[in-house]
């Protein structure tokens, strides 16, 4: 049976995007991208060097055949920006999806869930598939969904923090009511909590610093794969319930006296 993440038009086998901003060099980003086996990579249409064709770019190293681009609008800080970001990428016939990311506060990098849920409405309308990055909040989500965004993507926590999910109730929320995939992003620091994300029921997780960060990122890009993967099939598998006390692993009827 296919078990596969669908996103507006898009389907996926894997479930584990995979961020391009913090990499060393384009190299060890290119080993780490096929480690992962990830096949959607988003990176921010601002750290493209549009006025020096000659610096690295990673567009390059891209076998666009083979992966499917998610440009994003890191930077942004007004509901303007990212528009016009998103309308930049658009232009550029890289995709029509968009992540669209509209910070409030620098120190945090939390997003403005009043500007991102504005941009989603325009974006929208102007006929992209947008996927909003967005705080953990479930009523937040939620009216994204209405607005009509392909999927929704909550921070797990602070972008590049490592801390892992901070609040697993708000995620399970999230998911229980959604109608669209949820992407967990940002925060993740190690593969347990890419599993948790995905054992909690989420339809992806998408992640950055803990592999460009990892002292091997081609070994952590596998790990993520694979983290992803098991957190997935024990979602579909259902774990059992916890329980306050022990129950005998040997069940005691039946037993010779
Ligand atoms: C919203 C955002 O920018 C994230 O997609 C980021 O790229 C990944 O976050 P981490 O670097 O914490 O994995």
């Amino acid at each position: 049976m296919s078990d596969t993440l669908k996103i507006g038009p898009y389907e996926f086998q894997s479930r584990l995007l995979l961020g391009t901003g913090k990499f060393s060099d384009l190299k060890i980003q290119d080993q780490a991208v096929q480690a992962s086996e990830a096949q959607v990579l988003t990176f921010a249409i601002r750290r493209l060097p549009i006025d020096n064709p000659d610096a690295p770019n990673f567009l390059e190293t891209v076998d666009l055949k083979k992966f499917t681009l998610l440009p994003n609008t890191a930077g942004a800080y007004t509901v303007e920006e990212a528009v016009r970001i998103a309308r930049l990428a658009k232009a550029s016939g890289l995709c029509d999806m968009i992540k669209v990311e509209v910070i409030g506060d620098p120190k945090t990098l939390l997003p403005d869930p009043v500007g991102t849920l504005e941009a989603t409405k325009i974006l929208v309308e102007e006929g992209f598939i947008v996927l909003p990055y967005t705080s953990d909040d479930p009523i937040l989500a939620r009216k994204l969904q209405e607005a009509g965004a392909a999927a929704v993507m909550p921070g797990a926590s602070p972008i590049g923090s490592g801390q892992g999910i901070v609040n697993p109730n708000n995620l399970r929320f999230i998911i229980e009511e959604a109608k669209v995939p949820i992407i967990v992003d940002a925060g993740i620091g190690g593969p347990a909590d890419a599993a948790l994300a995905m054992e909690l029921g989420a339809d992806g997780v998408l992640l950055n610093t803990a592999v460009a960060g990892a002292q091997d990122p081609v070994l952590m890009a596998e790990a993520f794969k694979l983290a992803v993967i098991a957190g997935r099939k024990g979602f579909l598998a259902g774990r059992i319930p916890k329980k306050r006390y022990a129950s005998a692993s040997s069940p005691v009827e039946g037993m010779i006296e």
